[in-house]
């Protein structure tokens, strides 16, 4: 719950106030971040975008399994030494990877 409230009332859970300094910080940072990783995104979907027009344009298949399992194994690598969970950072990939095929298919489809 988020309120204005100094105090929770004593039957509920503890409200989240707009005001507090210590999470208004935190979140600050969070702000820049999810800023940051929309760019990051935008960034390789501008380049994945002009690898499916060559793609398309020469002939070769939208998807590459040989080079994606060879990104996971490299990117579960990095997960794990920056104490991320690499399962979380698979599935993070596979979810973009997916996409970008997808866009790979469509491209294919309309040359
Ligand atoms: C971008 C490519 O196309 C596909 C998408 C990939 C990706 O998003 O990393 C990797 C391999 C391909 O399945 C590529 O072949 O490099």
């Amino acid at each position: 719950m988020i309120s204005d409230a100094p105090f929770a009332s004593p039957d509920s859970e503890p409200t989240i106030r707009v005001q507090d300094k210590t999470l208004l910080g935190f979140r600050r940072s969070i702000d820049n971040i999810d800023a940051a990783l929309i760019h990051i995104l935008a960034e390789r979907f501008r380049i994945t975008k002009a690898v499916g027009e060559y793609k398309a344009r020469t002939d070769l298949p939208p998807a590459d399994p040989k080079r994606e399992e060879e990104q996971i194994t490299r990117l579960r690598q990095l997960a794990a030494e920056s104490d991320l969970d690499p399962e979380f950072g698979e599935k993070f990939l596979r979810f973009v990877i997916d996409e970008v095929i997808r866009h790979h298919e469509t491209a294919r489809q309309s040359e």
